[in-house]
């Protein structure tokens, strides 16, 4: 894995940045040094993504037509700290590159390197404006207020003119992070300026891959200021403890290339438990979603009534007719299966809540198991702490954040700091937990958290959740057939797989199009194309 690579894979607190530059100092680099090396970092890249537009012509150039965006008038707006030094820096490089700069800076009180700028700048006779107004004219905004150094609310005269400014819908690339976000939760303190990009400063901070932080951030890069990787290693371990999902992640963990003598029983032989008369289509989709994991073999249960249904939409699978409730819900598994013959078992997507003793055999079963929809249900229901304290295998729980809550009411947190809420509902059950949502966090009971860095809305639909539920299934079945170790790679896996091929499927059909059954159809493509 290259340095590019490695660092994708690593979110930081804005604690473990400060210890991680604080050491980077103490070897002798100069604090000075840093920070014009990473401002003209951003400036190059402010200039690649908003190009001056020196000729302004009928005839658009080439470059226009790549829909890139120009600008020659850019606002800078200048905090007290070290993030309004950087910007500080740019003004100065965009100015003489021949920008039109004009500086916003409403504080009197700033740290010492960001004085000197600050003079610098007005030595140079770049323009100072007294109102945020006065950028309305502006063709790009830059935003140097705030950096990781936020500690509390954005009040006052500040928290007004960045509600005005939101309000104009201009471009704006934000410097490290949006100004106004808190670095590890993505909370906004006060309020937050609404970034179309976000040039985030030599290791991604954390609270940009928290869902609440989303609608702020617009773009996200990487800005790589080549800390050194031993620095890293030395605050964060080999291994970092919050780890964004890549796709050499990926490349590493999944079950490829298949051994070359095998058969299908070695490849996993995976058993869903799903739907019932009222939800018969989740069924087929958590069977579509598994045939998508490459799964030797697939035996679904479902209620004998919709046994045939299955078959004809499944027909590599073994389809297991169960004994219905009054109200078509599998009532009990027939005698003849049995469940420690799986090497997983995935249970839930549509049994309706009916189905409690199915899920008490399922987990009193010494096989891994992926709980999803009324599985975590009446899993709530059981109570989740107790029932799962008594289950040596893994279990999985994939819940959304609702279902979240019914599992865990003693976290309250979930929708504030999903990362802490999954680490703690981990810890607590010693099951590998994975929270849906934007930015899906997995976390098992060593403490570990992975992050899935980019999805689309595309997937907020009914469905979808099933399709995931059996790609995890599939994957785990074959992990365990394999003999792995850790498991839970292969829930991360499929978690990242899943958004990809929603990304895939959004950019062939839009967001709109992208219905649980033509989700199925993208997860081979993603594969292939990343093979
Ligand atoms: N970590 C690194 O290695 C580097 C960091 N740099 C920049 O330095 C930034 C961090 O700098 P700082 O530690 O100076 O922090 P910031 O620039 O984020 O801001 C901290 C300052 O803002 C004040 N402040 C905090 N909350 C406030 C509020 N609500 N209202 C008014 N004032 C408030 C603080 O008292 C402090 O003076 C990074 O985000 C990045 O932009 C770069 O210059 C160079 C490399
Ligand atoms: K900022």
């Amino acid at each position: 894995m290259n340095r590019w690579e490695k660092i994708q894979e690593i979110a930081v607190t804005a604690a473990q940045m400060r210890e991680i530059e604080g050491r980077i100092f103490a070897a002798g680099m100069p604090v000075a040094a840093l920070m014009e090396k990473v401002a003209i970092l951003i400036s190059v890249r402010v200039q690649s993504l908003f190009p001056l537009l020196l000729n302004p012509t009928p005839n658009p150039s080439p470059l226009y037509r790549e829909g890139r965006r120009f600008a020659v008038r850019v606002g800078v707006l200048v905090g007290p700290g070290h993030n309004g030094g950087d910007a500080l820096v740019v003004a100065r490089e965009l100015h003489f590159r021949g920008y039109e700069v004009k500086i916003y800076r409403p504080f009197s009180k700033l740290k010492d390197l960001t004085v000197q700028h600050d003079l610098y700048a007005q030595s140079l006779g770049i323009c100072y404006v007294e109102n945020i107004a006065d950028l309305q004219d502006c063709d790009l905004i830059i935003d140097g207020l705030f950096g990781f150094g936020l500690e509390r609310e954005i009040k006052d005269n500040l928290a007004e003119a960045i509600n005005q400014l939101n309000e104009w819908s201009k471009p704006v690339v934000s410097i490290d992070l949006p100004s106004g976000l808190q670095t590890d939760t993505g909370e906004v303190l006060g309020t937050a300026i609404k970034a179309t990009y976000t040039l985030c400063l030599g290791l991604w901070k954390l609270g940009l891959l928290q869902d609440r932080a989303l609608e702020y951030v617009g773009k996200a890069e990487l800005i790589d200021f080549d800390i050194p990787l031993a620095d890293i290693t030395a605050i964060l371990g080999e291994a970092p403890q919050i780890q964004r999902v890549t796709k050499e992640f990926i490349q590493q963990h999944l079950p490829l290339p298949r051994p070359a003598v095998t058969h299908k029983y070695k490849q996993g032989h995976l058993l869903l438990i799903c739907g019932s008369r009222k939800y018969a289509g989740g069924a087929i989709l958590t069977g579509l979603g598994a045939r998508g994991s490459g799964v030797g073999m697939l035996s679904i249960a479902v209620p004998e009534s919709l046994k045939s249904l299955l078959v004809s939409h499944l027909p590599e699978a073994l389809i297991i007719g169960c004994e219905e409730t009054e109200n078509g819900a599998i009532a009990s598994l027939p005698d003849a299966v049995n469940l420690g013959s799986y090497d997983a078992i995935a249970c839930g997507p549509g049994i309706t809540t009916e189905a409690t003793t199915i899920v008490e055999g399922v987990l009193a079963n010494n096989n891994p198991v992926i709980l999803d929809a009324d599985g975590l249900n009446i899993l709530a229901q059981l109570g989740t702490i107790s029932t799962l304290e008594k289950r040596q295998a893994t279990t999985v729980l994939t819940p959304h954040a609702g279902e979240f809550k019914r599992l865990f009411p003693e976290i309250d947190y979930v929708q504030q700091n999903r990362v802490e809420a999954v680490k703690k509902a981990a810890e607590l059950t010693g099951a590998i937990v994975l929270l849906k949502g934007a930015r899906t966090v997995i976390g098992n009971a060593s403490g570990k958290i992975w992050i899935v860095p980019e999805s689309t809305p595309a997937l907020a639909r009914g469905g979808s959740g099933d399709v995931l539920t059996g790609l995890i299934g599939g994957l785990l079945a074959q992990g365990v057939a394999a003999n792995i170790n850790s498991l839970v790679e292969r829930v991360v896996i499929a978690a990242w797989w899943h958004a990809q091929a929603g990304i895939l499927a959004a950019k062939e059909r839009t967001e709109l199009g992208v219905d649980a059954f033509t989700l199925t159809q993208f997860l081979n493509p993603v594969l292939s194309g990343l093979l």
